[in-house]
Order: structure tokens, then sequence, then C-alpha cells
């Protein structure tokens, strides 16, 4: 059996230049069965030509992708019902409501219509479901492009930066959303520019710049691979330098009028002794993000 039989997606050294600009410069991994897995990156990184070879709508000037073990490109009509895609401009029809917009492309794969109401509901439109497509918030919107994505049950979704220009709330709404979607064991892949939402929701990434992967794994062990210390914070007055620098672990200690924090590598004992002190007033705990892991793969903070 090949990787290409047990994974849901491998890709393989693809590479995609528009004109002299290398938009795609050499990408491969893997995408388990009912992985959520993000791409990530800044703006212009490479996310959105990586993910539409992989759905097989661009086809690699070299390098090969597998999806579901099938060569995507040129688009093959077996893999249609098995794959969902969420463009980045959604496409719906004109003057439907967002229960006809779902009917519809629920009548267009051949499922009726009960499973459009169900996905209404999936996506918390049952309300909206005779409003028209037009006059539903942004967030909406996109709930409702997701639900079309759906609507045929495949086994792989593709969403495009789903969450991008919507609100705080919406995006907080979306994420319940794209977790209700993982626990049907859908395997999702998605592209994002939100290093903190990706590290919330994914179960690995693949972390993009100027077109190559330049690391993939779970967040958690990008962050540990740091081996970044935490920092802890307390109001002034919470205790003295001099008692800060003796807890155990303190690493480095450094005040201003508001603040005192503290660097560690081994917060628990710290906190253990500042709790059985009573000292802790204020207390803010920051540990490494993937933020910090960009910041560290290319040497510049993280601009969206
Ligand atoms: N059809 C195209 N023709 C020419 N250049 C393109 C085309 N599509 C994308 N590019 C360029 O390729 C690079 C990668 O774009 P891509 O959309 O894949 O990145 P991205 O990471 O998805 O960015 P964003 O988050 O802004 O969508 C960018 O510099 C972009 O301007």
């Amino acid at each position: 059996m090949t990787s290409s039989d047990v994974e849901a997606i491998v890709v393989d050294d693809i590479h995609k230049s528009y004109g002299d600009l290398r938009a795609v410069d050499g990408v491969s991994f893997t995408v388990h069965h009912g992985e959520f897995f993000g791409i990530l990156g800044p703006n212009g990184a490479g996310k959105t030509t990586a993910l539409e070879i992989m759905e097989g709508l661009r086809e690699p000037d070299r390098g090969s992708v597998r999806l579901l073990g099938i060569d995507p490109f040129p688009r093959k009509v077996a893999l249609l019902p098995r794959i969902g895609v969420q463009l980045q401009a959604s496409a719906f029809f004109d003057k439907l409501t967002a229960r006809e917009q779902l009917e519809t492309f629920a009548a267009l794969y051949g499922v009726g219509p009960a499973r459009a109401a169900e996905m209404l509901e999936l996506v918390g439109l049952t309300d909206k479901a005779n409003t028209r497509e037009g006059k539903l918030s942004g967030g909406q919107r996109q709930r409702l492009s997701i639900a079309c994505a759906l609507v045929h049950d495949p086994d792989v979704v593709f969403l495009d930066e789903p969450t991008a220009a919507l609100d705080p709330q919406a995006r907080r709404n979306l994420w319940d959303v794209l977790r209700a979607i993982r626990e049907r064991g859908k395997t999702i892949v998605y592209t994002t520019h939100y290093l903190d939402e990706a590290e919330i929701l994914c179960d690995r990434v693949a972390i993009m710049d100027r077109g190559k992967v330049l690391a993939q794994d779970t967040p958690a062990a990008l962050v540990r691979g740091l081996d970044a210390p935490a920092r802890i914070t307390l109001e002034r007055g919470a205790l003295t330098e001099a008692d800060a620098a003796a807890l155990p672990g303190a690493d480095e200690v450094t005040a201003d009028e508001q603040s005192l924090t503290i660097t560690t590598r081994t917060p628990a004992p710290l906190l253990t002794a500042l709790a059985e002190r009573g000292s802790l007033d204020g207390l803010q705990v920051r540990t490494a993000t993937l933020e910090d892991v960009f910041l560290h793969l290319t040497g510049r903070e993280y601009r969206a």
C-alpha cells in the first residue's frame, strides 16, 4: 500500500510560477484522513495557489498531488462527489433565499432537500432560511457558502480563508461550525492568515512564506520546538524585584511602573511559589505562539 492510499492528500514538490514570480516553490506535505489541516502564512505566501492545485483547479508546473488516491488535474468527475470546495469569492445564484441556494446545490449533486435543511442547521442559518442571499451579513454569507460546499456530504472539504473579513464574533461563530464539520469525521484543509486561530483549530499546520513551506507539524510541537521561555507578569506592587528573582526557576526579572515580568523556563514551580505567597495580583502568563514560530523561521515579525 502506498502513502497515497492511506493519506487523504499527498502533495509532492509542487511548483507554480506566474511569469517570474514563484508563487509555489517546491511544496510538499500530507494530510491525514479526518484531520483539520491549516495552510498558514501572510498575504501572497502562495496559500491559495497551493490549495487550488490540491483541488485540481490549477495545474502545477511540476510536482504531483494525490487527492483520495487520484491525480485531481485535469478535473476528475469521480472526485467531485467526494470533495467540497468553498471559494474565496463564492458564487451564489441570483435572488435565491438561503434555503433555495442550498436546495439548488443539493439538486445539482442529486441530493434531496432534507440535506439542505440539515446543512442550514449545521451552520446556524435555520432562522435565515427564507432570507435572500444578498440580505445576509458577511459572516452569514460565509457560513452559507460553507454549507453549499458540504451539501453533498464530501469526505474532504477545502476552505479558502473562510474567516477573512469577519468581525471577531462572526469569526468565533464560524469556528464552532468548523469544529462541528470536523466532528463529523471530515478532512478539512483550510487557508488562513490568522495564526492565533489556526493554533486553536488545527490538528496540524504548514507555515508558508514566499512560496515555500517553512515548517509543518502540530501547533503545539512547533511552539514547543522553539524552547522559548514563558513570561509571567504581575502588578508592580505584588512583590519586590529581589523577591521575584529569588523565586524557583526565575531566569530574569524586569519591571516598569505598572508591572513586573519574570522570565522562566519552568513556569509550574514558579507559579506554585507565587500562589503560596499570595502574590498573584494581575497575573498574566504569556507563552510562545505560532507568531513567535514565524519570527524564528523568517526573522520577520508576522504581518497578516
Ligand atoms: N493568476 C495570477 N496571476 C499572477 N500572479 C498571481 C496569480 N495568482 C496569484 N498570484 C501571485 O502569486 C503570489 C501568491 O498568491 P496566492 O494568492 O497564492 O497567495 P496567498 O497566500 O493565498 O495570499 P492571499 O492571502 O493574499 O490570498 C502573490 O504574489 C500573488 O500576487
